[in-house]
């Protein structure tokens, strides 16, 4: 699949492209560097003299420096024509690989070219080397705005193994002597948060009079967006950068130092964030490759996610790492793990593993659905500021996440090299027919990594798995600096199993054998989720993404302290992904790249829940349709004549009040109830699910200012009146969504629902019967009707007619 966009500029590479083995090099017409056809731009510096090696001292931790003496202090790029005979070169020294991928050789042919770069590439695809690989090539210096430590960290740890010098500066940084050595010129790469580099400014310029900085590269570089799921407010003034590193500030420089964005997540509205932030140049060069991660398999379940659910959720989870039974409730004694699962000293205020609640919590002004379908109502305390954000983990500066663990070896770990010297990569399967073969091995051991939204549930799972023999631990920001670091070092050392985290762990994580990552709760964004599950499968193989959500609940909104325009856009995030888990009939791959802008055609991943299993039978719902239609038709005509007259006479002060308040969904739908005997069993989230298919079918729209997860005040649109008005016997054809298939799971029939009907003919007793259900609509949460259930079995009820139109039409 290959695209271009804005006149050549972005390129987006074959689907496949960059999981395709790179030990063979490829020629490949449209990424040739030296076919000239890179992107018809001219990428490529003249030939200047005979490249110089640079420095490359191979030493421990922190001396792993280069003389400054030594070192390239020219402008120009001593490179030569033939630089990917070069990088091939370097790639094999430091790295054991064979070649570049494409994308990574067009982002470096635009440095060559001095020009600023984006390049979107999937999550483990292998960004870093696109900035790593300029230092080595020019001798000069690349700064790395990174935005955790544990990720700066990890990332100078893995170059000093491949004999790269490198070092991160900031708070983390233990050793004090590190910045003056690097703004000496003394490491080839210099990671820092962007809090750090705002105040190093000055000696960066005199770094780049003297060794040279050949690069700024930023990465995660969705960090810096307003719209994106993980804004750090010191990510926007990295603006700085190009201010005072631009060839018209520093007459030493010949060409603005070139700034390289890298992100794994970008929506295309992130994307131009990004590079007006940054100031990127016009002349830029956006490199775009596939977002699809092939041996990815999507699923989305079902829980109520309480702890009552954990047995059912988890079981097969201890099968794959204990297969131990706990019996009778008595604890298996826990092994090494016991320092995993904090002592009461070590508990957080208020989330103790004995005081676990169910942390769920309903969009703020949403009417409970707990009452419509039976679920437990949430026991937490109540919601409030200081209570979300005391339980979720919210980025705010590199400083919070000081979570660096071990030491530079500066050793080559020799099982990452097989016995030819070459590192062992496994390429994910780029073929459909290897993909379905991949489908039938059974899924590895590998780790396990378990995203929860509360800092709570991580130490009630962690604890629950850890009862059952598994060797769990939880991770949260709020646990003690030494567990974190603990638990940082026994995952990357396959000590662990599973790791049940907030979102504080893992970005940019390289851990090559993780094999699940459950989100055990609704993750607050598709970028998000994304990222956290592009920390599977990093070594091409089978990879299971697992999402746990309650299909009966919606979404929450957890971080607060926001503005009210970011609430707007944490809500439509949230939205995006709500349509994520409910959907049933599309690809889920596909909804995810799509996300992201890029066209996945009518491919399908053939890996995910929905198209191993097939979309769900479609229901012909014209009636439903139909009738939910009216009931907002109607009242919309009312409302409608209510604005229009001024006349007293025509209407009471009260009636037009009445008529002013916007009625929500559930006014619809009980209005539907008290009109249609039908429809009286069928549960609101039931007719939720419809009017979501209604709203992206164009015909109704959300009424209020304010954005929803899910449609709340329904109005009609033009469109929507025309279908009501057409008399076309076409039906109303959909798939049933997954809370709509949930809600008719188990038919909840009225036996005395033909007595009941029975005396509905007579006026009277339909007036007291609808009171009564006025009434008890009135009071919230008492589950009057749902008590008498369970003594009834009836299949005449619309819940019954609708399962029965499934099971027909199977
Ligand atoms: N040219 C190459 N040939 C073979 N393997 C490569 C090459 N470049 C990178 N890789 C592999 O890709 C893996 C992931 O690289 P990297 O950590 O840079 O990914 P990333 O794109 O930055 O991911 P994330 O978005 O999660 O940060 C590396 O561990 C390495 O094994
Ligand atoms: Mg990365």
């Amino acid at each position: 699949m290959t695209s271009s966009q804005s006149k050549g500029e972005i390129r987006q590479s074959r689907i496949w492209e960059h999981f395709q083995p790179t030990s063979k090099p490829k020629r490949s017409r449209g990424n040739d560097v030296s076919d000239g056809v890179m992107s018809g731009s001219k990428v490529l510096p003249s030939p200047v003299e005979e490249h110089k090696e640079p420095i490359l001292l191979i030493d421990n931790q922190f001396e792993n420096v280069a003389e400054p003496s030594q070192v390239c202090c020219s402008e120009e790029l001593n490179i030569g024509t033939n630089w990917e005979l070069k990088v091939n070169g370097l790639l094999r020294k430091h790295f054991g690989y064979s070649s570049l991928k494409s994308f990574q050789k067009e982002a470096l042919a635009a440095l060559l070219a001095h020009e600023d770069c984006l390049v979107l590439a999937a999550t483990g695809s292998g960004k870093s080397l696109c900035f790593q690989i300029p230092a080595l090539l020019t001798g000069k210096v690349v700064v790395v705005v990174s935005p955790l430590i544990s990720l700066m960290h990890d990332q100078c740890l893995k170059l000093s193994k491949h004999g790269v010098s490198a070092c991160f500066l900031g708070s983390g940084q233990p050793d004090s002597s590190v910045e003056q050595k690097a703004m000496r010129g003394m490491y080839s790469i210099i990671y820092v948060c962007p809090e750090t580099i705002l105040r190093l400014i000055k000696p960066l310029q005199r770094l780049a009079e003297s060794r040279g900085i050949t690069l700024f590269a930023i990465d995660e570089a969705h960090c810096i967006s307003k719209w994106g799921h993980d804004f750090r407010p010191d990510y926007r003034r990295l603006s700085v950068l190009r201010e005072n590193f631009s060839a018209r500030n520093l007459k030493f420089l010949k060409y603005d130092i070139p700034i390289m964005a890298l992100t794994a997540t970008a929506t295309v509205q992130v994307r131009q964030d990004i590079l007006d932030s940054l100031c990127m140049s016009k002349k830029r060069k956006t490199v775009v490759t596939s977002f699809f991660r092939p041996n990815l398999r999507f699923s989305v379940k079902h829980s109520r996610k309480s702890v009552s659910s954990y047995s059912t959720d988890f079981c097969q989870l201890i099968d794959v790492y204990a297969r131990k039974k706990k019996v009778d409730g008595m604890k298996q004694p826990l092994v090494s793990h016991e320092s995993h699962c904090p002592s009461d000293s070590d508990k957080v205020s208020g989330s103790g593993f004995n005081d676990i609640q169910n942390s769920d919590i309903e969009e703020s002004n949403d009417e409970s659905s707990e009452k419509e379908n039976g679920s437990i109502p949430s026991r937490g305390r109540p919601m409030s500021v200081e209570y979300l954000e005391n339980e979720v983990d919210v980025f705010q500066s590199a400083e919070d996440w000081d979570v660096a663990y071990g030491e530079f070896s500066g050793q080559v770990h020799c099982e990452e090299w097989n016995s030819h010297g070459s590192m062992e990569t496994i390429d994910p399967p780029n073929k459909p027919e290897e993909r379905l073969r991949l489908l039938q091995e059974p899924l590895e051991q590998g780790l396990t990594i378990i995203y929860v939204p509360t800092r709570k549930e991580t130490l009630s799972i962690a604890k629950y798995l850890c009862e059952f023999g598994v060797n769990a631990a939880a991770y949260n920001a709020a646990l003690p600096k030494s567990h974190l670091r603990q638990v940082h070092k026994e995952f990357h050392e396959d000590s662990l199993q599973v790791v049940v985290a907030t979102m504080a762990f893992g970005m940019g994580i390289g851990k090559l054998n993780v094999r699940r990552i459950i989100h055990y709760g609704w993750p607050q964004s598709l970028e998000a989720y994304y990222q956290e599950a592009g920390r599977a499968g990093r070594d091409g193989k089978l990879a299971d993404c697992i999402l746990y959500v309650n299909l009966s609940r919606m979404a929450t909104l957890l971080p607060s302290k926001r503005s009210e325009d970011q609430a707007k856009r944490a809500y439509k995030m949230l939205s995006d992904f709500f349509r994520y888990g409910m959907n049933t009939s599309c690809c889920r791959a596909k909804i995810l790249v799509e996300y992201f802008g890029e066209d996945f055609g009518d491919k399908k991943c053939l890996f995910c829940d929905v198209c191993v299993d097939g979309p769900p039978k479609m229901l012909d719902l014209k009636e439903e349709a139909n009738i939910l239609m009216q009931m907002i038709a109607a009242r919309y005509a009312e409302s409608s004549f209510m604005d229009c007259s001024y006349d007293d006479s025509l209407c009471s002060v009260t009636e037009r009040q009445k008529f002013l308040v916007k009625p929500n969904l559930r006014a619809f739908v009980n209005k539907i109830r008290e009109q249609s005997q039908k429809f009286i069993t069928t549960d609101l989230l039931w007719w939720k699910g419809l009017a979501r298919i209604m709203e992206a079918k164009g015909y109704i729209r959300e009424g209020d200012d304010k954005i929803h997860v899910q449609i709340k005040f329904p109005e009609p649109t033009k469109r929507g009146l025309e279908f009501l008005q057409s008399e076309s016997d076409k039906g109303f054809h959909v798939y049933p969504e997954a809370d709509m298939l949930y809600s008719m799971r188990k038919p909840r029939a009225y036996s005395s629902f033909s007595d009941w009907g029975k005396g509905w003919a007579n006026p009277e007793i339909r007036r007291q019967r609808l009171d009564k259900i006025r009434s008890s609509n009135r009071k919230p949460r008492k589950p009057r009707i749902r008590k008498s259930r369970k003594h009834f079995s009836d299949t005449s009820t619309s819940r019954g007619r609708i399962s029965a139109k499934i099971s027909q039409k199977k």
